[in-house]
């Protein structure tokens, strides 16, 4: 039907998008070309018809190089496609992808090319580069680990980088869910898996967690976990899951350096007061709620003023840390031993009756008694002198209970020290 039309042919020809250039074989000049072409260089028919169409390239140099490049358009039936750069009138090069064959008709020999401009196409391509190297930099350079958990198959991409963050080369650790499951600390994986599963059942908006890792030595890092669901099914079921992890185990030790600092006291690492205060208090609500006894022991120091003026301050020091460490020593790890401030010390003493708390004491008495103090030539063994109470007999609150320990010990004082007294029940009053 075209063949009957020249004038659709014509017409088809005009309008075809991609620029279209007849040219002469011998003398490389273009002959015809179509709307398409003429706006790609923009120029006029007579600006370019009987010009070479060498002068619209800049990679085809002179008739030498022409006619190698005829001899090849010649020898290749589908055509021959190149991509190269076509001039444009106001100086611009367009990118081109250009594909010419030869034809005869009546007798004469021609070629036509077909010049598509890929400017688009190369922007494009350019962005999937540029989006290629970021991931491989996100892959392998950047400092958080990705993971890529699929649901269906339980399969999860580990990158390198997070692979290296646990200690293993790119080519180990199964890329199984477990790989990851099984090395998360187990005081905290009910957690983690807690809040994995709320983010999955789309009660969180997302999945976000502190947690520690176990590395291939053993030894556990803190990182920071996060994800979001990134594909569902068609019920709107998660079908894949991808994340970052962080480390953050260099911020987690200095948080507990300064927790630590917080709530420890500096000269003999034993908890300080307001610790105290919480111990005591925690343990209180606990065995109200069991029906339980609870003792507190209250100690302090004898003639402590004595050690300082005698032997200086540094010495001083050294028998508070010695006595934090031998009393330390005594105590269950349960109880909670506590420097109260200056030479006074407080041990809480959970599910303990008055008695057990008397055994105690004294063994805290022998235990001092058994220390080769520096200063014991010249001022005889370090002593304490200790105040005991039991809740709910000598008190029902923390408050009760700690005055009524420490009038056991004024009186252990007042009775010549190095001794223990239990609170006298009768003799308190209770605030509550
Ligand atoms: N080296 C040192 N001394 C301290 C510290 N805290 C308090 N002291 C000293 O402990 C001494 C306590 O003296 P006092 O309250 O008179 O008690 P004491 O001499 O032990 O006498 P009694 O308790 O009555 O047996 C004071 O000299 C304080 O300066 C400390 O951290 N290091």
């Amino acid at each position: 039907m075209l063949s009957s039309s020249p004038s659709l042919s014509l017409a088809l020809f005009q309008h075809l998008p991609d620029a279209v250039f007849l040219i002469d074989p011998h003398s490389s000049d273009i002959l015809d070309c179509n709307a398409a072409a003429l706006h790609q260089v923009g120029m006029e028919r007579s600006e370019l018809l009987s010009h070479s169409v060498l002068s619209l390239q800049k990679d085809v140099l002179g008739m030498p190089q022409w006619a190698s490049l005829a001899q090849a358009i010649r020898a290749a039936p589908q055509g021959l496609v190149f991509v190269g750069q076509h001039q444009h009138k106001s100086g611009a090069e367009v990118p081109v992808e250009v594909c010419t064959s030869a034809f005869e008709h009546e007798g004469r020999e021609y070629f036509v090319s077909i010049a598509r401009n890929i400017s688009q196409r190369l922007a494009l391509e350019q962005d999937l580069h540029d989006r290629d190297m970021q991931l491989h930099y996100a892959l392998t350079q950047a400092s958080d680990g990705l993971w890529d958990w699929c649901l269906e198959t339980n399969e999860v991409f580990f990158s390198p980088q997070l692979k290296r963050m646990l200690g293993y080369g790119p080519h180990e650790m199964r890329p199984s869910l477990e790989s990851w499951s099984e090395n998360v600390h187990p005081d905290d994986r009910e957690f983690v898996q807690r809040v994995l599963h709320e983010h999955l059942s789309g009660q969180r908006e997302r999945y976000e967690v502190e947690y520690r890792l176990r590395n291939r030595n053993g030894h556990f890092i803190w990182v920071h976990d996060r994800g979001r669901v990134c594909e569902r099914d068609a019920q709107g079921a998660p079908r894949r899951v991808v994340g970052m992890v962080h480390n953050i185990t260099d911020r987690k030790k200095t948080e507990q350096a300064l927790q630590e600092l917080a709530s420890h006291d500096a000269l003999t690492g034993l908890p300080n007061r307001r610790e105290g205060e919480q111990c005591l208090q925690r343990h209180l609500e606990r065995c109200r709620q069991l029906g339980t006894t609870l003792g507190v022991c209250v100690f302090d120091v004898d003639h402590f003023k004595a050690i300082n003026d005698q032997f200086g301050h540094a010495v001083g020091d050294e028998v508070l840390r010695q006595i934090a460490r031998v009393l330390g020593a005594q105590v269950r790890p349960t109880d909670c031993l506590s420097r109260w401030g200056g030479e006074e010390f407080m041990v809480v003493c959970a599910d303990t009756r008055l008695d057990d708390l008397l055994v105690l004491g004294g063994r805290l008495r022998a235990a001092l008694a058994q220390v080769d103090w520096p200063t014991a030539a010249v001022l005889g063994p370090v002593t304490c002198s200790f105040g005991m109470a039991v809740f709910p007999h000598h008190g029902s609150t923390a408050q009760a209970l700690f005055m009524a320990a420490d009038s056991a010990l004024y009186r252990a004082k007042a009775k010549g020290r190095d001794r223990v007294e239990a609170a006298v029940a009768a003799a308190l009053s209770d605030p509550a």
